[in-house]
């Protein structure tokens, strides 16, 4: 039977790798996928680098409309990322009548509906193992291994970057533009790494993840985002000595109102394992009504990592080339007249429990006060500590909520900042107990 030829269009950090395990398990890759599948042509700005990582034998240009227009490409695989050239290249190739293959989630989360819409109609598959959570397989987990639940919601650490940041922050209490520096380094992070630390990354990955377990469109434009840039190692530290940990966490949950889409930074009681994910490690979180919660976990970014998650599409493409495209599994896991425009809820409806610092000057009569401002909003406290009196003579309260919706804990808090002994803006975090 003739090779199947891949033309892949990036040779950087994921499509190096890509490179190396299409030769390296050359072999067991073509028993699984039934026939040879073969690196035919490469594209990439830097064709020195990218002729080290494909070898002499493969067809390099720098010019990747050559790569989906070509005959005799059979899959391309999009590797060089964003949604500008990226999009072109990817629309182009499904209108040639091409499968694609892509790592691309900020393209999927912003422009999928369009993509899958134009696959759908040309009868190509657009796969996109490698775009949530790495090497993760958690996008056939949730499209195929859990079709028989309702899913409930899904919680995740899924930007490696930004756990690679909190991780040697609080082991090595190490400084965060360091870290950073050294994420991008070990090609982690992102082209523009403002997109690992604000959240947009991680909030690109839910979104694909929502519309999979829901059967809704991709609403990025709808998701909150919160990065970790602006979080103080000290609340890290209290939330320590409350029994949690802090992670930069994508939760969405199906309820009555509406899908909840929003990544923040969240306390996490430490004896949940998804709590001990560390480094650039990923972990998912995925509750199913039949099922309960399930846990998937390992590297969420790196070359080999990524790279397994994209071969692993070549050959799921590979396997399915002959078969009708009715048949196939869909692209977002529902039949695609079976999507649901379902309301996303802003993040004033939103329920959770909440971690406040507030700091106060140190005077008798202070915390009734506060604590009568929180019940005249009917939130009820679970936990508080109060630090000592710092030099300036104010002290730091710190305060667990119980759950209770975000619109009360604004307003309590506007009326907290509003007091005479309140000299600083209070901080909040939201935390979550993931107990299913
Ligand atoms: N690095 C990681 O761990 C992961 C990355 N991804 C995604 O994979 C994709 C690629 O990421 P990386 O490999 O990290 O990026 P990278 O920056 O290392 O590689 C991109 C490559 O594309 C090339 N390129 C840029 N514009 C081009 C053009 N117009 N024509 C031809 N080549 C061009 C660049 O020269 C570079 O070699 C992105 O969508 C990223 O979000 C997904 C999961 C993990
Ligand atoms: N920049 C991303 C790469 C993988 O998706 C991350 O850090 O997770
Ligand atoms: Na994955």
């Amino acid at each position: 039977m003739k090779p199947i030829n891949i033309g892949l269009m990036g040779v950087g950090t994921v499509g190096g790798g890509t490179a190396v395990v299409l030769k390296r398990n050359a072999d067991e890759i073509s028993r699984r996928a039934g026939r040879e599948i073969r690196l035919f042509m490469a594209a990439n700005r830097d064709l020195v680098r990218a002729r080290e990582a494909v070898g002499p034998e493969v067809e390099l240009v720098d010019d990747a409309f050559a790569i989906v227009n070509h005959p005799d490409v059979d899959i391309v695989v999009e590797l060089i990322g964003g949604d500008t050239i990226a999009k072109d290249l990817v629309l182009q190739a499904i209108a040639n009548g091409k499968h694609v293959v892509t790592a691309n989630k900020k393209l999927l989360a912003l422009h999928g509906n369009e993509i899958f819409a134009r696959a759908q109609e040309k009868g190509v598959m657009v796969a996109f193992e490698a775009a949530v959570a790495g090497g993760i397989p958690i996008i056939k987990a949730l499209r195929e291994g859990l079709s028989a639940n309702r899913i409930e919601w899904i919680a995740g650490i899924i930007n490696g970057t930004s756990n690679f940041i909190l991780t040697e922050m609080r082991e090595k209490g190490s400084g965060f533009a360091e870290v950073l520096a050294e994420a991008q380094r070990l090609g982690y992070a992102e082209a523009d790494p403002t997109f690992d630390v604000e959240g947009h990354d991680a909030g690109h990955k839910l979104t694909i993840m929502a519309s999979i377990a829901f059967g809704i469109p991709m609403n990025f434009e709808h998701c909150y985002l919160e990065g970790i840039s602006q979080l103080q190692g000290r609340d890290i530290k209290y939330a320590e000595e409350l029994g949690y940990r802090v992670k930069l966490l994508g939760l969405t949950r199906h309820t009555e109102a509406g899908v909840e889409l929003r990544v923040h930074p969240t306390l996490i009681p430490e004896s949940r394992l998804i709590a001990n994910v560390n480094g650039v490690m990923n972990a998912v979180l995925a509750k199913g009504d039949a099922i309960g919660p399930t846990l998937y976990y390992g590297a969420g970014a790196g070359a080999l990592p990524t790279a397994s998650a994209v071969v692993a599409d070549i050959v799921d493409v590979t396997r399915l080339l002959t078969a009708d495209p009715e048949h196939r599994v869909p692209h977002l896991a529902f039949q695609p007249d079976q999507l649901k425009d379902l309301r996303i809820l802003p993040m004033d409806e939103v329920v959770s429990s909440y971690y406040l610092r507030i700091s106060a000057s140190d005077r008798a009569g202070v915390l009734a006060k506060i604590t009568g401002l929180l019940a005249e909003n009917d939130i009820s406290i679970e936990a508080v500590i109060q630090k000592g009196s710092v030099s300036d003579g104010s002290a730091e309260i710190v305060l667990l909520t119980h759950r209770v919706v975000e619109k009360q804990v604004n307003a309590a808090i506007a009326a907290i900042e509003a007091l005479d002994s309140v000299k600083a803006p209070v901080v909040r975090l939201r935390m979550e107990e993931l107990n299913g």
